[in-house]
Parts: C-alpha cells; structure tokens; sequence
C-alpha cells in the first residue's frame, strides 16, 4: 500500500478540470501500456464534476473510450433509471457523451433487476430489511458483481485476496462522516475482510440500502484517487489523514497499490494538521497537455 500524497487545487472548479486532465492521462497512459484501461466511478458531488469537467475537455478523446472498463465503486439500491442512481448519473455527465463500449460498462445491479426484490421490496428506499426480500437480493446482487468481477480478473490473475482486477485509476468521493464508496464508519461492510462486494443496510446518508466494493477490492486497485472539496469536508479529510481507524474513518483505509491521492480544494485541505505534508497544484494541471506528459 502506497502513502499518501496530497494535492491542493484553488478551488473546486479547477479541482475539477485538473482532476479530469490528469485522469485522461493516466488511462491515455494505461492504453498505451497495456492496450486497455479501466476505471472505477465514484459517486456524489465531486465525481459527478469530475465527470462533468471530463465531458467538457478539448482532449477527452486522447483516451480511447472504447478500450476503457468502466465499473462502480457503490450504487445505490435503487430500480434502474432511478435519478439517485450513481450510474445514471455518471452517464449523464460523461458516459452518454463518449464511444464507450456497452459491453464494458459494468453497472451494479439495480433493484428492479433479475436481483431485486420484487415489486414491493428494495425498490422503495427504505430501509428494506423488514422481510420483504431486500436483505436477500441485495446480497445477491452484491455477490453477483463479485462474480463480474472475478470473471474480469481472470483465474489466472493473482492481486491478493481479492479476486478484483487490478483497476488503473479508482475514484473514490470521501463523504463528511469519511465513507468512502458505501463504507460507512463502524457498519459491517467497511469490516469485511474476504468478500469483495458486499450489501449494505441502514446506511445514514439516504438512501440506506446499497452496494459497494470493500476495502480489500480498493486496495487491489493501482492508483486510488480520493476526491474531497468543501468546507464539510474539512474535517474528514483531517481525520483519514491523521487516524489509522480504517473501521472508524473508512477513508484513512483507501490505498492503492502504486499510488493513494488526495485531490482537494483550498476549503478541504483547511484543516490539515501539521506534520502532513501537502503540495499546491499546478493551476497548469487544468490546461490541455499531452498524455504521458506527467
Ligand atoms: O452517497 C455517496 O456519497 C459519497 C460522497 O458523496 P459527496 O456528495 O459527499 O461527495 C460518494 O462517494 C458515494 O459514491 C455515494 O454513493
């Protein structure tokens, strides 16, 4: 697992765009390496920019968007098509937009799918685990993405216990409580050691049934990049990188196996406690450069 390193962007905005610039490079560089890339979305407020300010770049299509695996870090167990779901989301702020490969788009289940619960369950947002089915299709759901992605890992592909592949660049939005994916403080997802997705219920920020790959499929990943701007998020950001509580503060247990960055506004990075070291980003990162350039 890699330390982390922290990069401190003006403001949100041009977080965003360099933030966009430099994921176009790492996956225009992953291509060139090794014929593909792949990348694993986040959701909620700044990936969605992120997205958003990649859509709106001059030099979006240095990656070839057919080549490119798309999968998620969490869902939200909502039916397809549902507005709050991260994947809707994400396709209408970038994946709509650019050749990606339907066929490498890896959402996770939805609720109203061959894994829901039927009509009344799982579907509504609730919290669900009252009998009506949606503890048992969640849990099938999960397990079935674990399967999508063990299938992608190939039998042959050794990444440690978690039979994952070895994602180029996962994108993770760090919330003000420091979840991380669906991995809240203390629940047992963020405790999970040998499955690599896993279900979530009562999740505090709505809605409470979800999806999300566990610690030990993050840590798989080559470069995890952890996206936070606000003034509330501060706090979170001060504690994952300070605190060794994984189960605590989710966030401080996002590493990646070649790289861990923090991507933060001025606003995010005000309270970091002395002794971590952070640098000011380039306001050129946001500007047009070449891939493989950095
Ligand atoms: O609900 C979620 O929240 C987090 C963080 O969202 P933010 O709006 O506070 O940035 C996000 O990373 C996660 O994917 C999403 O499902």
């Amino acid at each position: 697992m890699t330390a982390p390193r922290i990069l401190v962007h003006r403001d949100t905005e041009l977080m965003a765009r360099a933030t966009a610039a430099r994921l176009v490079r790492a996956l225009a560089d992953a291509q060139t390496a090794r014929g593909t890339a792949s990348v694993v979305l986040t959701g909620g407020r700044n990936g969605n920019a992120l997205l958003a300010a990649l859509a709106a770049s001059p030099d979006r299509d240095a990656v070839d968007w057919a080549r490119l695996d798309v999968w998620w870090g969490d869902e939200r167990f909502l039916p397809g098509g549902d507005p709050d779901r991260n994947e809707v989301q994400a396709r209408e702020a970038l994946l709509d937009a650019v050749g990606v490969d339907p066929a490498r788009v890896h959402p996770m289940p939805a609720a109203d799918g061959p894994h829901g619960a039927g009509e009344s369950g799982g579907a509504d947002g609730g919290a669900g685990d009252g009998g009506d089915g949606t503890e048992a299709a969640v849990a099938g759901a999960a397990e079935a993405y674990a399967r999508e992605l063990a299938e992608a890992a190939g039998a042959a592909d050794e990444h440690g216990p978690a039979a994952v592949p070895a994602f180029d660049v996962l994108l993770l939005g760090v919330g003000p409580d420091t979840h991380v994916a669906s991995l809240f403080p203390e629940l047992s997802a963020v405790r999970e050691t040998e499955r690599t997705v896993v279900g979530v219920h009562g999740a505090p920020k709505p809605p409470p049934v979800r999806i999300s790959l566990t610690l030990p499929a993050i840590r798989a990943a080559r470069e995890v990049w952890l996206l936070a701007a606000g003034e509330d998020k501060a706090g979170a950001v001060a504690r994952a990188l300070t605190a060794t509580g994984e189960i605590q503060v989710p966030a401080a247990g996002a590493r990646g196996t070649e790289r861990t960055l923090w991507l933060l506004d001025r606003a995010a990075a005000a309270r970091l406690p002395e002794g971590v070291t952070a640098e000011e980003a380039a306001p050129e990162d946001a500007a047009a450069s070449p891939p493989g350039s950095g």
